[in-house]
């Protein structure tokens, strides 16, 4: 298992508190370990600022504790059921940032109403249904609510949001846009009525975001 994994996934943590996406001890990140049926991710009830890569905890898909000193997250059988199910998905994220967490409280996927949700999301971020915390049932509302859909956040009812990707950090850029882009359509929403943007128009943002955006045909790494 490689120390490497296990600091990724600890910086990215910090990530949640600097986009201001957690508040105490809520929210988790993980990354699949590649080529291996284990995961990555932090130990339950730890506060942020006291995480080491060494508090980072090794599970199998199962959601078992394989290596580590620690209790691991009460969202690791979620985070494993995805990672069974999904096997595109490299990362899983979730938070309990406040303007997704409120759409998910009222149970409304965000219309996708701006050319930055149709880059990021390509389409609405969508709303899983409600499931009690400690089993693998969170991690069935997210993969029957993602699979065939573009975006890599779902806002699980009553609880909070959940991203996807490639990478750790990929599902991180997620949950960072999906309250970002939550955050202005409330705002949006509060000062008026507002309008889907044109399926055609979806997709070609989505395919250029995707595609075309930043580095990519530089051979330069980018933010992405
Ligand atoms: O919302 C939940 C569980 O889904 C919180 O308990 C979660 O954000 C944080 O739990 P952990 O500290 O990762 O065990």
């Amino acid at each position: 298992m490689s120390d490497d994994l296990r600091k990724e996934v600890c910086d990215l943590h910090a990530q949640l508190i600097r986009w201001g996406l957690v508040t105490w001890t809520a929210g988790n990140v993980s990354a699949r370990v590649p080529g291996e049926d284990l995961l990555v991710i932090k130990p339950s009830g730890v506060m942020y600022d006291e995480l080491t890569p060494d508090h980072m905890v090794i599970c199998d898909l199962d959601g078992k504790l394989v290596e580590g000193d620690h209790a691991p997250s009460s969202d690791t059988e979620a985070h494993a059921y995805v990672y069974r199910h999904m096997p595109h998905v490299g990362g899983v994220v979730h938070t309990h940032s406040p303007y997704a967490t409120a759409w998910a409280a009222r149970g409304e996927p965000i219309p996708c109403s701006l050319t930055a949700m149709a880059d990021e999301f390509g389409g609405d971020i969508p709303v899983g249904p409600f499931a009690l915390i400690g089993s693998d049932a969170i991690g069935r509302g997210i993969v029957e609510t993602l699979t065939g859909h573009r975006s890599p956040a779902v806002l699980m009812r009553q609880h909070g949001p959940f991203t996807i990707g490639t990478t750790a950090k990929a599902a991180v850029k997620a949950a960072v846009m999906c309250e970002d882009v939550a955050r202005t359509m409330h705002f949006a929403r509060q000062l008026g009525s507002v309008e889907r943007l044109p399926a055609a128009a979806v997709d070609s943002l989505h395919d250029r975001y995707q595609n075309v955006y930043g580095q990519h045909n530089s051979g330069k790494k980018g933010a992405r």
